[in-house]
């Protein structure tokens, strides 16, 4: 790589191949359980757009895609819990099939608020389906439908997952060396 990203990676979680092969599956699920329904993906803005754009391709029906931001993280490594909506959906959810897809659940506390704030809009049926589940830092639990992988308290950047809005880019998830928020 020509900048020094990589040198802020301790390990790498999930290649390349190891994604693009659970997204393949996650895909399939869907695709099977929402036979004769159409999907209405809502992405959450940032961290969930690269997990989105190959989970859309990977099911094999009609999907629209629409997507929401919200704010909790910022340039912090855990969540402040308060949520607030810096950008609403496009779409009208109301008698829809809503699939949100998130990059990861940690605390619980952004989707907690959205699952309640999308309910409120009468949508036919919600669901969620994640890509990284850390079940460790839970604060308040939330029903996922589709888990890509669960992993250990690490804060992980790639693939999407950003740390003060860099590593978004790298092709895999990997570990972020303490060094490299310490500084
Ligand atoms: O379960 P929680 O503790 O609420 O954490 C998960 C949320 O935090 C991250 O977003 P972030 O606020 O970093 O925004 P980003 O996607 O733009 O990076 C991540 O993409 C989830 O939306
Ligand atoms: O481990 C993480 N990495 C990046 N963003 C996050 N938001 C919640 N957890 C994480
Ligand atoms: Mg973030």
């Amino acid at each position: 790589m020509s900048n020094n990203m990589m040198d802020d990676v301790e390990k790498i979680l999930f290649s390349e191949e190891e994604l693009t092969a659970r997204i393949r599956e996650m895909g399939a699920a869907i695709t099977a359980d929402y036979a004769g329904k159409e999907i209405l993906m809502i992405g959450i803005l940032r961290g969930a757009v690269f997990f989105m754009a190959d989970l859309a391709r990977a099911v094999k029906q009609t999907v629209a895609i629409d997507f929401m931001a919200v704010s909790s993280y910022g340039a912090a490594t855990s969540s402040s819990g308060v949520v607030r909506i810096l950008k609403d959906l496009d779409e009208d959810v109301a008698n829809k099939h809503v699939l949100i897809v998130e990059d990861i659940i940690d605390s619980g506390l952004t989707l907690n608020y959205l699952m309640e704030n999308l309910w409120s809009r009468k949508p036919a049926s919600i669901k969620i389906c994640t890509l990284l589940n850390k079940p460790e830092r839970r604060k308040v639990e939330v029903p996922i439908a589709y888990n890509g992988f669960t992993i250990p308290d690490y804060f992980v950047i790639g693939y999407g997952l950003d740390y003060a809005e860099k590593y978004r880019n790298l092709p895999f998830i990997g570990v972020l060396k303490p060094e490299a928020y310490a500084g």
